[in-house]
């Protein structure tokens, strides 16, 4: 471990943090990473042998490394380039500023992830989101009027009667600090008590549902859950996860996975590269010096074309250009979707109610596009107001969210014009880098008329709208209401030792499966089930001292609605 990432104090520094201690399966990964007992062990008969590891994100990645610590030999399955979703882009213009397409924010609850982050040594900083401590100005632009902002007191105070509403919400109807001071204090119980409650009762009601109902909202009016689906919390607006299930929302809120975000300097993607060329410095099996990269001669295999059971029982994967190969155990960590739509997977392999719930899944969409700028211009002060001449925006416009990011005034800087999800994405989906960018810069002369953004502008802009990406088909899964059985289903498939012999040896990982789909720790938490799931199938165990996730699964994992 080259460093460890050094977070700052949050005023509530006496307190134990909050973890992404998800109160459905509130399994502590970040200690059971720590153990000096390790992850598990496979018996040595088996050491060398192969595991498939479909996906080369970062959830396949840590499963492969950790079965390669285990003495197994991982080979990785890859379609396009290793890093999935943490995908970087570098401008032609300029190779060393980077922007991230897929995961850009990861809050300081994601401890596995975290975990993973120092063990390649990347470093890291605070991420400036709306109204943050780093973000020098917010301007927020609704219905056409313009509110500048240095912190959330500058705000006209309407807006503190939204961020209230919100607070009551959760805490009237969701027993929200309780939760938290459960999850800071890692009470399973209390967790439990609270969640298993919620559960029934919450399942069947969208994320908007929730808010009008509320007293709180109630109360405070129509305008204020209009102003609240705009400017949101944490990170902007969340107006358009207003029909998923609000027990999407409350795991977000509860692990505060929309707050205190870190960005990794020189672009996510270094996480999975890193994890590619980690050469741990223990391993049963394996000679020291021994990475991913160095087991695969420095390329992963390819596009997996074909998933069926062969003569022998084994699973046997076939490549896009034909190449076949079989193996006692296969995890899948690509987008569950592919697994119907990409991946020829034969239908014996997994129960009627698995692929409904892998059929089931929603995704969301969402686009980005990016511009490099000269420099970090937004910093320069307007003479007349003394006030930035540009701020991280956040409008009902098209754009909706716009960051600026920069790497200090002497550098290129980097607008997101703007970051959109679901129906805001789509509205993006049939236009060209270009053609995009102008709308967007369009809206931002109406917010900014007296900034010539454009004139700032060098090279091309980089866009992404992940809908439009065969390999992936969406951003990530949001579930709506009614979606808890088949989430309930797909996270548990890794511990099941009752399925039929037909349906063994083919394990579920990535961020998909996770209860926290959107955010790289659910990715990384599912990967590590996967692991355990091989482990137990080719006869390994864990150390009495540090049970893993499938062992604590039956005493406090998620209920069923069955
Ligand atoms: C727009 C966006 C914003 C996000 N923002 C954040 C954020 O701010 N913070 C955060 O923590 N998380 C964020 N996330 C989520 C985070 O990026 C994911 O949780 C994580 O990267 C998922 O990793 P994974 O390994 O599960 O899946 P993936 O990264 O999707 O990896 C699966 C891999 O499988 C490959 N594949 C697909 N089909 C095949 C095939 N047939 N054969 C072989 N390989 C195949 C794909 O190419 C891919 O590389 C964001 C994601 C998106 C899309």
């Amino acid at each position: 471990m080259t460093a460890v990432t050094e977070f700052p104090s949050d005023g509530a520094a006496k307190q134990p943090p909050i973890t992404m201690l998800n109160p459905d399966f509130p399994f502590s990964y970040d200690h059971f990473l720590a153990h000096p007992a390790g992850l598990g062990s496979v018996p040595e008969e088996m050491y060398g042998t192969e595991v498939a590891v479909v996906g080369g994100g970062v959830s396949g990645l840590v499963a492969a490394l950790e079965l390669m610590k285990m003495g197994l030999k991982p080979v990785v399955y890859e379609a396009d380039r290793i890093g999935g979703r943490l995908r970087s882009e570098s401008f032609a213009a300029a190779k060393d500023v980077t922007v991230d397409l897929g995961g850009m924010r990861f809050p300081e609850s994601s401890k596995a992830l975290y975990h993973y982050i120092d063990m390649v040594g990347l470093e890291t900083e605070a991420f400036p989101n709306p109204l943050s401590e780093v973000t020098p100005s917010t301007v927020v632009e609704l219905g056409g009027v313009k509110h500048y902002a240095e912190t959330p007191a500058d705000l006209p105070e309407f807006f503190s009667h939204v961020a209230d509403a919100w607070r009551a919400a959760v805490e009237d109807d969701a027993q929200f600090l309780e939760m938290q001071t459960a999850i800071r204090e890692r009470d399973v119980p209390t967790i439990k008590r609270i969640w298993n409650e919620l559960v029934p009762r919450m399942d069947e009601q969208t994320f908007y549902g929730f808010i009008a109902a509320s007293d709180a909202f109630k109360k405070a009016g129509f305008a204020a859950r209009e102003a609240f689906g705009q400017v949101g919390f944490g990170t902007g607006g969340w107006d358009t996860d207003f029909p998923n299930s609000i027990l999407e929302i409350l795991r977000v809120v509860y692990t505060d996975a929309d707050d205190r975000h870190r960005r990794i300097l020189g672009g996510a993607q270094r996480l999975p590269e890193g994890l590619w060329a980690y050469e741990p410095a223990e391993m049963k099996h394996w000679p020291a010096g021994t990475s991913l990269r160095s087991l695969h001669n420095g390329a992963p295999a390819g596009e997996v074309r074909r998933i069926r059971r062969a003569e022998n029982g084994d699973i046997e994967i076939s490549e896009r250009w034909g190449r076949k190969a079989t193996y006692k155990a296969a995890i899948t960590s690509c987008q569950s979707w592919l697994l119907s739509t990409r991946i020829d997977t034969e239908e014996a392999l997994f129960s009627p109610e698995m692929w409904m719930a892998l059929e089931r899944s929603h995704y969301m969409q969402s686009s980005k596009t990016f511009v490099m700028v000269d420099r970090p211009f937004w910093k320069d002060k307007d003479p007349k107001t003394g006030q930035d001449v540009m701020s991280m925006t956040l409008t009902d416009r098209l754009n909706r969210a716009t960051y600026l990011l920069d790497d200090g005034p002497d550098k290129p800087g980097v607008i997101l014009l703007s970051y959109t999800w679901n129906d805001d994405a789509m509205k993006w989906l049939s236009l060209d880098a270009t053609q995009r960018m102008e709308l967007m810069l369009h809206s931002l002369a109406q917010i900014y008329p007296d900034v010539d953004i454009a004139s700032h502008v060098v090279g091309q802009p980089i866009t992404v709208s992940w809908e439009s990406d065969p390999n992936f088909m969406g951003a990530f899964k949001a579930n709506l209401p009614g979606h808890y059985r088949y989430q309930q289903r797909l996270f548990t498939h890794f511990a099941k030792d009752d399925l039929p012999k037909h349906q063994r040896g083919i394990f579920l990982a990535g961020d998909d499966i996770s209860w926290t789909a959107g955010w790289a720790e659910g990715a990384v938490q599912t990967g590590l089930n996967a692991v355990w799931g091989v482990m137990k199938h080719l006869g390994g165990e864990c150390s009495p001292e540090n049970p893993g996730p499938g062992e604590l699964l039956g005493e406090y994992g998620p209920i069923s609605l069955d």
